[in-house]
């Protein structure tokens, strides 16, 4: 029986609905009379995938075929938003199914609005990959994206009295049409137990890993649709199950809890994803995590990727695993374990291979951001991994020795295992040691790597560090956010900007257009409407009209600076209450705020909890006039993010000069024709330098300065009596002004900023403030400020992540486009 190819259904409104009409009757099991919002979801979705299917099965089947290099991108995140309008752009199938359903009665942007955005990460680094994934299918690179299914992905965030409430999000409860699950595919990962030697049949002493216990590692394969080029890659997430589901025995005795507790025990590894963005807790159920989803995948694509006789020399010339973060690189020594006990192959050619396998992406400049891992740990969880480590580090101190001599306080800096303050495991050093390539995000993030983070290593590996500096799709920020723009781009140059986007610059002749500066703001302004309808709909708020829209949504985190924007929004209503400033005289402004923090991050809880009083206060002050608003929509995530950013006229970028990697909403705002406040830190330095100093409002110390400061001695108290207004506003904190007069509610706030300060929020205050002051002033000029904001756009094409993938390529991957 000759098979056809699968064809997909018939790329019609009649095709469509006869498809949909299919799934929803057989699939789903419901009359379109009797069928609920999510049926008519959920068959939709299946529907898609089906246009999706064809292209699917043809990309797997030619990479089979060709087996051409390829990318592994190893993360423990990926931020994916919600999936139903981008595979409708990815097939140009939108406005046939729009009228499809519109034929059967149903509104699509209702059944946009039933989909649960997949949260499987907590902020930059996940929402990176994500967009790394959709890049690289869409520029067909070869690319098998791996993670892991969270059974519940970031938390929802509430606000119970103005502070952070955290729900647990249940994102597969109303079922999850996107992905496919492959039981039969399933791998066996291990852990603890112990090591031993034996001699092998010809001779050799060989070491085996003797594990306590195992899970299953069920696959569940997502589409990863490229853009309108016939191409889907896939994300495989594993979901961690138990080897041995249900003990009868057991349960027939009677112990019903122990009969499934080792069910229980396994499903915990992908139950839950670290809400944690910055700062490790070192938590066993964490390294279980990675060392379960690293394994599974290095297994995925040894044994049912790769053909059965591929020579192991050679897969540094087929695959590339690419370490998101030091969070997958457990896979180093995995890799090792399984060329060396496994394959049997000799330490030295593993290590080869393995070295030519490897590459390291480090998104942070917090030291304490630097996960390492106790040896009582690792020896306890996997013995094995951490004798390979020993042997890894020995050879490489060897190396240094050979290079630099008995240099011991060199040898104890460079070491991949810490002394103190206890026996740990250095993974960015493994990483580093590892990795043929190591790159940080933006340029000022990857020097500063070199010369401050990873200084030794950068003078014992000339020519590893590189840079890479981040980027965004302009699928899903551009034109799926934001079509009202897009409409206007390719009205002004036509089609094709939106896979090459420097192509962007043909924009710049018609900043000095008027008319076109006019449909220019309209289009901002419509999507300030429809914003105001978003946020009104969700959150019971209103966005007023008129307003500028200052907008700071990011992580919450101390070096991100949260605590100036709201020392700004004090300094303003402390003008006008004072009466220095009549509300009249106050260029209207609505602060929006999106963050959430991490659970166990009290500063951070105490911060989003004084945006929120200090907002009630203002928003409810007669005296404002209405002239000044501040919003907090909570659970900011990547689906709010796509209605705020269009509508944005401020971006605010104000984190402390060489904290920030790189940021990338730094990069969505200004392809979004948002103008940014920011100091020069991560990419907004290479946004200044793109879009024009004079369509930027830079403030604050360059990071030498922030070095300096720090090194003579910081003592924020002393701002704090300079400058009056500064003085004016923490003490209107401090009064209970913006606590009903409870002068203790934000002690922790106030303490930190007058004692501490480590982000020095207090020595950047007066700049800041000036700088806002600038940006009142351009704001006046609305001609003016269209300019600036389609010269950004016009100028920030290189922020695109396919820009940011070829440039892997070329620097680290060597993974050309294949067929
Ligand atoms: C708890 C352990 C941990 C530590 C760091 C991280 C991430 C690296 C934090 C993160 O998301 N970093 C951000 O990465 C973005 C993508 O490169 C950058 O744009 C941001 O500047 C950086 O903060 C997650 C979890």
């Amino acid at each position: 029986l000759a098979l056809a190819p699968v064809s997909s259904p018939p790329v019609s409104v009649d095709g469509f609905v006869r498809e949909f009409l299919r799934e929803l009757n057989f699939g789903q099991g419901v009359a379109l009379s009797a069928s609920t919002v999510n049926d008519q979801y959920l068959a939709l979705a299946r529907t898609v995938r089906h246009y999706l299917m064809a292209r699917w099965l043809e990309t797997m089947r030619r990479q089979k075929e060709t087996q051409a290099k390829g990318v592994a991108y190893l993360s423990a995140e990926y931020l994916l938003g919600r999936q139903l309008g981008n595979a409708l752009l990815a097939t140009d199938l939108t406005d046939i199914v729009a009228d499809g359903l519109a034929q059967c009665g149903i509104d699509i942007a209702d059944l946009r609005a039933q989909e649960v955005e997949p949260g499987l990460g907590n902020g930059g680094l996940g929402r990176l990959a994500a967009c790394f994934v959709d890049s690289l299918a869409t520029m067909s690179v070869p690319c098998i994206g791996y993670g892991i299914r969270y059974e519940f992905g970031i938390f929802r965030q509430t606000f119970v009295d103005g502070r952070q409430v955290e729900q647990p999000d249940s994102w597969l409860a109303l079922g999850a049409p996107w992905e496919f699950p492959h039981p039969d595919s399933a791998q066996e990962v291990s852990f603890g137990g112990h090591t031993e030697t034996y001699t092998d049949s010809d001779g050799a002493e060989r070491t085996r890993w003797v594990p306590a216990w195992t899970v299953q590692a069920v696959p569940y394969n997502y589409m990863v649709p490229g853009y309108q080029n016939g191409r889907v890659n896939t994300l495989r997430l594993w979901r961690s199950v138990a080897t041995e589901r249900f003990d009868l025995r057991i349960f027939n005795s009677g112990d019903y809890e122990e009969a499934v507790r080792s069910q229980t025990f396994a499903e915990n590894i992908s139950k839950v994803l670290y809400p944690e963005d910055s700062t490790p807790q070192g938590k066993e159920l964490r390294l279980q995590q990675q060392y379960f989803f690293v394994a599974a995948s290095i297994a995925d694509f040894l044994e049912d990727v790769l053909p059965e006789d591929f020579d192991l020399t050679k897969l540094p010339e087929r695959i590339i695993f690419q370490l998101n973060d030091t969070h997958p690189v457990i896979a180093v020594p995995e890799l090792m374990r399984v060329l060396v006990d496994e394959k049997g192959l000799a330490w030295d050619t593993a290590w080869e291979i393995t070295k030519g396998c490897f590459a390291y992406t480090c998104h942070t400049l917090l030291p304490e951001a630097l996960e390492v891992w106790s040896v009582e740990l690792l020896g306890r969880l996997l013995p094995r991994h951490l004798e390979i480590i020993y042997r890894i580090n020995e050879e490489f101190l060897e190396e240094v020795r050979e290079r630099f001599g008995d240099d011991e306080l060199r040898i104890r800096r460079m070491s991949i295992i810490a002394e103190h303050p206890e026996r740990s495991v250095r993974m960015a050093y493994l990483a580093t040691v590892a990795g043929s390539k190591v790159n940080g995000v933006a340029e000022l993030h990857s020097q500063l790597l070199r010369d401050k983070v990873l200084p030794d290593f950068n003078e014992f590996y000339p020519g590893k560090f590189t840079n890479v500096t981040n980027g965004i799709t302009p699928r899903r920020f551009v034109r799926l956010a934001n079509p009202g723009l897009s409409e206007l781009i390719t009205e002004s140059i036509g089609v094709g900007w939106l896979t090459d986007l420097e192509r962007l610059r043909e924009l710049e002749p018609f900043a000095a257009d008027e008319e076109f500066r006019a449909r220019f703001r309209e289009v901002k302004a419509a999507n300030k409407r429809r914003l105001h309808a978003v946020l009104t709909e969700r959150d019971g708020v209103s966005v007023s009209d008129g307003h500028m829209l200052d907008v700071m949504v990011k992580r919450l985190h101390e070096y991100k600076r949260q605590t100036l924007k709201v020392l700004h929004i004090i300094t303003q209503y402390n003008r006008v209450v004072s009466g220095e400033v009549a509300a009249a005289d106050l260029t209207p402004r609505t602060f929006i705020f999106g963050a959430k923090a991490a659970p166990g991050y009290k500063m951070a809880k105490d911060i989003i909890h004084l945006i929120n009083a200090v907002g009630s206060t203002v928003n409810n002050d007669e005296r404002l006039e209405g002239r000044l608003k501040v919003i907090f929509p909570p659970n900011y995530n990547v689906t709010l993010a796509e209605k705020v950013i269009p509508a944005a006229d401020l971006s605010e970028q104000i984190s402390l000069a060489g904290k920030e990697a790189s940021g990338t909403g730094n990069m969505k705002f200004a392809l979004n024709g948002a103008l940014t406040i920011g100091t020069d830190d991560g990419a907004n330095v290479e946004i200044r330098q793109l879009v024009g100093d004079e369509n930027f409002f830079l403030f604050g110390m360059l990071e030498p300065e922030v070095e300096a400061l720090q090194a003579a001695g910081y003592v924020p108290s002393s701002y704090y009596e300079s400058n009056p207004e500064l003085r004016r506003a923490i003490d209107a904190i401090a009064s209970g002004v913006f606590s009903g007069g409870d002068r203790h509610m934000f002690d922790s706030v106030v303490g930190n900023l007058l004692q501490e300060d480590r982000f020095l929020a207090l020595a950047d205050y007066a700049a800041y403030i000036e700088a806002q002051d600038k940006v009142d002033a351009a704001y006046a000029d609305q001609e003016e400020w269209t300019r600036a904001a389609i010269l950004n756009v016009a100028r920030s094409g290189f922020f695109s992540s396919d820009r940011s993938m070829r440039d892997y390529i070329d620097r680290i991957w060597h993974t050309p486009p294949a067929f």
